[in-house]
Parts: C-alpha cells; structure tokens; sequence
C-alpha cells in the first residue's frame, strides 16, 4: 500500500512512538533576503512555517515530542530585538502539546549568549553547555550534540572555548574572513567560524552515553546542528572534528541514525557502518506557502520520516548486521 508521499507502508504496523521535526526557522522580522550563493531567505514568512508544523505536529495527536535541529533566530535580527525575537519563536514551540527538544545553532549564538538563550530554551547542560540525551520510551536514547562547544561565537571572548577556536581557526583558515573557505581544499572547507568543534569533555561524555545505551540495548538517535557525514553535507557545513566524533560512534552498533541542520539544502547519506545521515531542509528557505518539517514513525527495524512538502520524506531501515 502506497501512502500520497511514495513510501510503502506495512499495513496495520503501529509505529513504537512518533516526534515531530523542523530545522532552521531564523526568524527575524526583518526583508527577504538572500545566501551568500543567492540562495533566497524568507525571514518573515518562516515562522509562519513553525506555525503550521505545530498545528500539523497538535493535529497527529500522537506525537510524543518534537525536535527543533537548531538556529531558531537568523543573525540579521536587529540586536535590540533578538530577546523578544527568540521568546517569540520559543512562543511558537510552546503551543506544541508536548516537550520540545531544542537544539542551538551559530544564528542563536549570533543574537544571545548562553547564559540567556538556554534558559529560554529550557536546556540543562553542565557549565552552560548544551549537551544531553533522553530516552523517550525503554529501548531508544536521543543524545543531542552540541557542535559550538568549542566554538568563537557565543562564549564569553576571554572563555578557553572562544581562545581555543581562535587559535584552532588560525592554523586551519588562512584567511582574514574566518568565514571564508577560499583557497581551502576538499575537507578543509569546514573550518569556518560559523562552524565548531566538540570538545574533549562532551566527547567522553558521548563515549560513556553511547556504552551504557550498548548495555540497555537501546537504539540511538544522534541529534547535531552541524552535520556528520560529508556525503549528507556540504563540505563548508561540517562539524569542524566529525571524524573524532564518528570514530567514537563507530566503536559502538547502538547508533542508528545521526539528524542535523545548517546546511539548509539537505541531504541524506548511509555511511561505511551502515549509519544514516540525515540532514533537515531549513524552513527558512520556504517560499510563502510551502513548508519544510515533519514527523518521524519509529519502529524496531527503521525509522519513517514524512515529510511537509519540500522537506524529502525518509524510510530509513536500521543495518541488521550491526545487531549480529
Ligand atoms: N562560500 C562561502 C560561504 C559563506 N561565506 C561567508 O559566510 C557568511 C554566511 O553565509 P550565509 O550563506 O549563511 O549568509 C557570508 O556572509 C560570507 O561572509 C563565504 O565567505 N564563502
Ligand atoms: O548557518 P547559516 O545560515 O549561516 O548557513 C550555513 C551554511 O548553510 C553552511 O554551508
């Protein structure tokens, strides 16, 4: 049986839970405008977008909670306004019926510092960290990465994480503009400022998360704005230290898909363990009247993502052999 969007579904097979999805909203109340590759950005009309997926995410009345990948506000927002802004858009989120995990991306560090933005987010991290798992029913576990942990924006200037991006970028990007790939080749093109890096404490963290989910025997969702495999993204939006990320994800089977943002054209990749990527086309993007969010059916076997209109619905079946 073949449902309007394409995918085959089994009849009568119950999904185990549901959650909603949406990624890149960057509101601000301010003209369309456009990428740096002329890409078109519709400030104002994307939280009507957010709107439409929370009465769409009400309306399932199934959904156990939903995910927002990240960058809630765009940097363009006028400074003054950013406070109002975000509790705008937080606003929006908090008409859901049901927790909403949030995710921060660079365009949220551009307008608040931590200290503000999380509370408002209702994240609790260690040390104004933005890291953290759930586990919505026994057998499945939800880590949510933070990609600015190390990272030049959103830190206090004088912070270890801010000295040490600076001087990570230094050695990585020969160019005055941070923001700049230029002369920068294949990989290297992600070390950009508006990109970061884990660091050493959230990355045991992980470590130790992912052992004890192994031990449970849970299935794991692996949730970053900065995407993790290079064949879902564009070079210039990966997760500055992907590779030492992976590799930790690689040492354990229990990962089964890995969600992103940021690159806001999307993607989808099965990497050399059999993990999925998959990254969110940004609802910023949407021209007026079409939409980008979703809902995901999770099974024991695979992981249904139905997509609005120009989000690309996703069947994604877990690799049976990382289970042998
Ligand atoms: N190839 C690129 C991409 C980006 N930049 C710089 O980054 C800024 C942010 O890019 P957006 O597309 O998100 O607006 C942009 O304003 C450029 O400064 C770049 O130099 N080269
Ligand atoms: O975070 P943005 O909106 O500046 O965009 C990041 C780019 O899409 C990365 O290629």
């Amino acid at each position: 049986m073949a449902s309007a969007n394409g995918l085959v579904i089994a009849p009568g097979k119950e999904p185990l839970f549901s959650f909603g999805l949406i990624s890149d909203v960057q509101y601000a109340d301010i003209l369309d405008g456009r990428s740096f590759y002329g890409v078109p950005r519709y400030y104002r009309h994307s939280i009507i977008v957010l709107q439409r997926a929370v009465e769409r995410w009400n309306d399932h009345q199934k959904l156990k909670f939903a995910i927002n990948l990240g960058d809630i506000v765009d940097g363009h927002c006028p400074k003054e306004q950013s406070l109002n802004t975000v509790k705008e858009v937080v606003g929006v989120f908090e008409k859901f019926r049901g927790p909403v995990y949030h995710l921060i991306g660079n365009h949220c560090l551009y307008n608040l510092p931590r200290s503000k933005l999380l509370p408002l987010l209702k994240i609790q991290s260690p040390d104004g960290h933005a890291y953290y798992d759930f586990s919505p029913v026994p057998d499945f576990r939800f880590v949510v990465l933070d990609g600015y942990d190390i990272s030049a924006i959103g830190w206090p200037h004088d912070y270890p994480s801010t000295l040490e991006a600076l001087k990570f970028l230094q050695e990585k990007n020969p160019n005055q503009d941070k923001n700049s790939p230029v002369g920068l080749v294949g990989l290297e093109r992600r070390f950009l400022m508006f990109n970061g890096g884990i660091g050493k404490q959230q990355m045991e963290w992980l470590d130790g998360i992912l052992q004890e989910a192994t031990k449970l025997k849970q299935k794991v969702v692996v949730c970053c704005h900065l995407p993790l495999d290079p064949g879902a993204s564009s070079k210039e939006a990966l997760l500055w230290n992907y590779d030492e990320v992976m590799d930790v994800i690689h040492r354990y089977n229990c990962v089964k898909v890995c969600l992103g943002g940021h690159d806001h054209k999307g993607g989808h990749s099965v990497d050399s363990h059999g993990i999925h990527h998959r990254v969110l086309e940004a609802a910023l993007e949407c021209p007026p009247g079409t939409d980008a969010f979703g809902h995901v059916d999770v099974y024991d076997d695979r992981i249904s993502l139905i997509g609005a209109d120009r989000m690309e619905s996703t069947d994604i079946y877990f690799n049976p052999q990382a289970d042998l």
